[in-house]
């Protein structure tokens, strides 16, 4: 069993709905699904995109073993062997974009758009938002740390309590992307040139007959990476004093002792306590890293309270996004192609906020080129001229009373054509090109919509044409229900 393959790593109903399809003879016809989400993860003001590597594996991968064959053939539903048979020259042959990794996202603005054969275009979608719900929520939940403790060190070390192997790899990759420094887990830093960083545990102080004989053991072992944990015993009256001893004998040899690790207790006065007792006993170089339940908040509550901390270790808040700890990303038909035209297609819900935005679209960044800041993002749809108009009228697709003009402004369009008929046409960058773009993206937009708590709400607005489209859906479908 290959494991890496992902084909059936989808939901049964997908199959189910290409087998119908193909029995009705509609499996061939094209349709557009796009992906967003509606609420914000843990109160933030925007979301960091992750995901799109994986997914680009993915259907670069994608296609029907003889064992996923065989096994669809057992199952109840009894597909039909012709069915079984169309399935082993499964490819991806339709058109995909999506926006960049490191892109600043919002709600119900759409983040892929998938225009395939329906057969295709089906089978995605339990896969592409399994990859980026997590890796978005991830990558946001680090991108709120990294803005609580935007010049200290910041450690991922979540794998023991990830969701399984799978989030703790690519979660440490989507923390790395918005802001972490390095990670534990050297796997992820093996398959994605992430920095790799580890201190020693408990277990390696407990393993002596004296805290200090392994302290000076291991760093006999390992010279050049000396962070000791202090908190095994007595941190104010052992694991420090003892790193201090050390610290200053090596100091003499020439060496270094480059940090200390608090891992229980109050951070905030045993931080300030060992940063006095360090820099009295000369050691002014050695760091002070901390890791213990730790998340944005009580990062910045240490702060608040003076904690003299230069390295933060964190793990389960992060990896297990433990306060939301799920991104509502959906996949919905948006269009559907007869006799060659794209027509606008909606789902219309009780639910108001469920209501999808019809159409082929796309989806701008409007920047004010006086300052350079994002005004709102702006979905036209796709035959729309927006780069060349000269004003452009932003209104509140709610309240649409409410309304302003930009002229100075330049649209970016965030869709970046991934594949064209099946051909990946787009490169994946480094993960070092991601990192400067998503820096580059926090700098494009006002603080207001970037604070952690009570951010500003950005806006997402729609062209006259997308409205007006989808008001007059929304107006045929309530006349069609009240039809007697
Ligand atoms: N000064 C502080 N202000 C606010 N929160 C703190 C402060 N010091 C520590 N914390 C946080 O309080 C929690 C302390 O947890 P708790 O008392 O369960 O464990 P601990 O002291 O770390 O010991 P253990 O590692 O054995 O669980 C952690 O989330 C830690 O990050
Ligand atoms: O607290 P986190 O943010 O998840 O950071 C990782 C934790 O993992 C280690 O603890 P360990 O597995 O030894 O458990 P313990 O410290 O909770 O006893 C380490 O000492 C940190 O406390
Ligand atoms: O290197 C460390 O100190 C470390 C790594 C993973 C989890 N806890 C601590």
């Amino acid at each position: 069993m290959n494991y890496a393959h992902l084909t059936l790593h989808t939901d049964k109903y997908q199959i189910n709905m290409m087998y119908a399809h193909w029995i009705n003879g509609t499996h061939n016809k094209k349709r557009l699904f796009e992906v967003f989400f509606r609420n914000l993860p843990f109160g933030n003001g925007f979301a960091v995109f992750a995901g799109l590597e994986r997914i680009v594996h993915y259907i670069n991968e994608l296609h029907f073993t003889d064992e996923d064959i065989a096994y669809l053939a057992e199952q109840e539903e009894g597909y039909d062997p012709r069915f079984l048979e169309e399935l082993k020259a499964f490819r991806f042959t339709g058109n995909l974009r999506a926006v960049k990794e490191g892109t600043l996202i919002f709600p119900n603005e759409p983040l892929i758009q998938v225009e395939a054969r329906v057969f295709e275009a089906q089978l995605l979608e339990t896969a592409m938002l399994n990859f980026l719900n997590y890796q978005t929520l991830i990558a946001t939940k680090a991108a709120r740390i990294r803005q609580v403790a935007p010049h200290d060190e910041l450690l991922e070390f979540g794998s023991r309590r990830a969701q399984e192997a799978d989030a703790a790899i690519w979660g440490a990759r989507a923390a790395y992307l918005a802001g972490f420094d390095a990670t534990s887990n050297i796997r992820a830093g093996m398959m994605f040139g992430i920095p790799t960083k580890g201190t020693n545990a408990h277990a390696w102080v407990q393993d002596f007959a004296s805290e200090a004989e392994a302290f000076e053991r291991f760093a006999k072992a390992l010279p050049n990476h000396i962070v000791l944990v202090v908190d095994t015993y007595d941190t104010l009256n052992s694991g420090i004093p003892n790193a201090i001893r050390l610290g200053q004998k090596l100091q003499q040899e020439g060496k270094m002792l480059k940090g200390i690790r608090l891992d229980s207790g109050d951070l905030a006065y045993l931080s300030i306590r060992a940063r006095k007792m360090l820099d009295d006993a000369g050691l002014h170089h050695v760091k002070i890293m901390a890791s213990s339940d730790l998340d944005e908040n009580v990062i910045l509550n240490l702060k608040a309270q003076g904690a003299r901390i230069d390295s933060w270790g964190v793990g389960t808040r992060l990896i297990t996004a433990k306060d939301d700890p799920s991104l509502g990303g959906v996949y919905k038909l948006v269009a559907k192609e007869e006799n060659g035209v794209y027509e606008p297609t909606i789902k219309i819900s009780g639910n108001p906020e469920k209501i999808t935005t019809p159409g082929r679209k796309k989806l701008y960044r409007i920047i004010n080129k006086q300052n350079g800041k994002a005004e709102a993002d702006y979905i036209a749809m796709h035959e729309e001229d927006v780069k060349n108009q000269s004003k452009l009228k932003l209104f509140d697709p709610v309240h649409t009373y409410l309304y302003k003009f930009v002229t100075q402004f330049e649209a970016v369009d965030l869709l970046e054509p991934i594949y064209e008929n099946g051909k990946q046409v787009y490169q994946l960058p480094t993960l070092a090109e991601i990192r400067e773009y998503h820096k580059a993206q926090l700098s494009l937009f006002w603080e207001e919509y970037l604070r952690k708590l009570n951010p500003a709400k950005y806006p997402v607005d729609l062209s006259q044409l997308v409205w007006d489209t989808k008001m007059d859906l929304i107006h045929k479908y309530q006349k069609l229900d009240r039809e007697p």
